[in-house]
């Protein structure tokens, strides 16, 4: 097959491919056919399932941040981003800019979409080689439970990175729509971007700088009903592997839960507001200060849902590793090593989400358990020795040897 020029005018094989996900069936599609249906393919084990005695009462204690003050430069809301960011990873951020019209429109172009026959809907389906278009994301095994959700994956910047195979033509508005929200989201990100890197002992665009070039990828998830909404996910439990996550939510309908201590708390939606949260990029190189706080999706009986996740993250190539100043230089503080971005990006993808797991890629070894191994906290007996000799001819001698101990 010879190469295609797309309509940014860049060789499609020049766009970096990230990883893919095993086909799965199409969820809505199922509800549809039969709404009281719950393969077992959904149904968790009792051990995972949403549990309502994990519930916390403390939604109305996850910090609201006004973003018209932050850009002021406003001290007191900084602090409060900065208190955010360590405790709870997550934040609702009002007066934000992007209009109330745009966040409506927006959801309508989704809805539009979603709503279109199925067929329709499969002209976008993902390739097995991609993780864009529409489809699944982190099916990599026949076994894997699933989860209750279908999405459709849009790599929005650079533009060049764009495949425009998998944009929607209907409805019509659909690509002017989402590229109006995705450029106002790009610069809500920029701006939090430039309080965090205060925060970080930078200047306002360090982070940008940090990042090379800001990639941005668009996750609309679909969440259809389901009648067991105890036993199955939306999304399973998992963390962000970006620098920072906007969220549109429903204004309407709660699903989202984050991980607090060791509760979930839900995320109550505040009317236009956007939910955002520190991902795993911003844990790394702060080095655990701040938290890519683990989250999941529940579903419930009566109504579907439908969120936008915006993920702000750096170039491939950008090294990623704790900032000195995160660790007042102290190079043996350090919990996290240097990765390249796409590297752990691509090493996350590969595997199913499992809550932080797979932050496990970019993390040194755990200082506990080098202390439980540390040789002069055991009082070892030496049970053998093999030792090899080695002379050069000339009287020189060399030797190797290897022992075993026994505690
Ligand atoms: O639907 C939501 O509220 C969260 C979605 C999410 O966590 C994600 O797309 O990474
Ligand atoms: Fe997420």
């Amino acid at each position: 097959m010879g190469l295609t020029l797309d309509d940014n005018n860049t060789l499609e094989n020049e766009i970096p491919s990230w990883g893919s996900s095993l086909p799965v069936q199409n969820v809505q599609e199922m509800v549809k056919s039969d709404p009281s249906n719950v393969p077992e393919k959904y149904i968790r084990s009792s051990e995972e399932r949403p549990d309502d005695a994990n519930i916390s009462p403390l939604s109305s204690q996850i910090p609201v941040i006004d973003m018209s003050l932050l850009s002021n430069g406003n001290k007191d809301e900084l602090n409060k981003l900065d208190f955010a960011c360590k405790e709870w990873g997550f934040f609702q951020v009002i007066n934000h800019g992007v209009t109330e019209e745009m966040l409506q429109k927006t959801k309508e172009a989704a809805d539009g979409f979603f709503e279109l026959p199925l067929e329709e809907k499969n002209e976008y389906d993902m390739s097995p080689d991609d993780i864009q278009g529409y489809g699944h994301a982190y099916v990599v095994s026949e076994e894997q439970k699933l989860d209750w959700s279908d999405i459709l994956v849009l790599l929005i910047y650079p533009e060049r990175f764009r495949k425009p195979k998998f944009w929607p033509t209907t409805p019509a508005n659909f690509k002017t729509i989402i590229e109006a929200y995705s450029a106002e989201v790009g610069r809500v990100g920029v701006e939090l971007l430039a309080a965090v890197s205060l925060l970080m002992g930078m200047e306002r665009g360090g982070m940008i700088s940090h990042h090379k070039e800001v990639m941005q990828a668009l996750r609309v998830n679909y969440y259809p009903p389901c009648s067991r909404p105890d036993q199955v996910f939306g999304f399973s439990p998992h963390s962000d592997t970006s620098s920072l996550t906007i969220l549109l939510q429903d204004f309407h309908v709660t699903g989202l839960q984050i991980r607090h201590a060791t509760n979930w708390v839900p995320v109550k939606p505040v009317p236009n507001a956007l939910v955002v949260n520190v991902g795993d990029v911003i844990e790394i190189l702060s080095n655990g200060k701040y938290k890519s706080i683990e989250h999941r999706v529940v579903t419930n009986v009566i109504k579907a849902r439908i969120s936008f996740a915006s993920f702000i993250c750096p170039a491939d190539d950008v090294e990623i590793g704790p900032l000195d100043q995160m660790v007042d230089g102290h190079e043996d503080l350090k919990i996290y090593r240097k990765v390249r971005y796409g590297d752990y990006l691509r090493s996350s993808i590969k595997r199913q989400h499992q809550g932080k797991a797979h932050i496990e890629f970019a993390k040194l070894e755990d200082e506990n358990e080098s202390e439980l191994f540390d040789s002069s906290s055991i009082e070892a007996i030496r049970v053998g020795t093999l030792g090899i000799i080695l002379s050069d001819g000339r009287g020189i001698l060399q030797g190797i040897g290897i022992s075993w101990f026994h505690k």
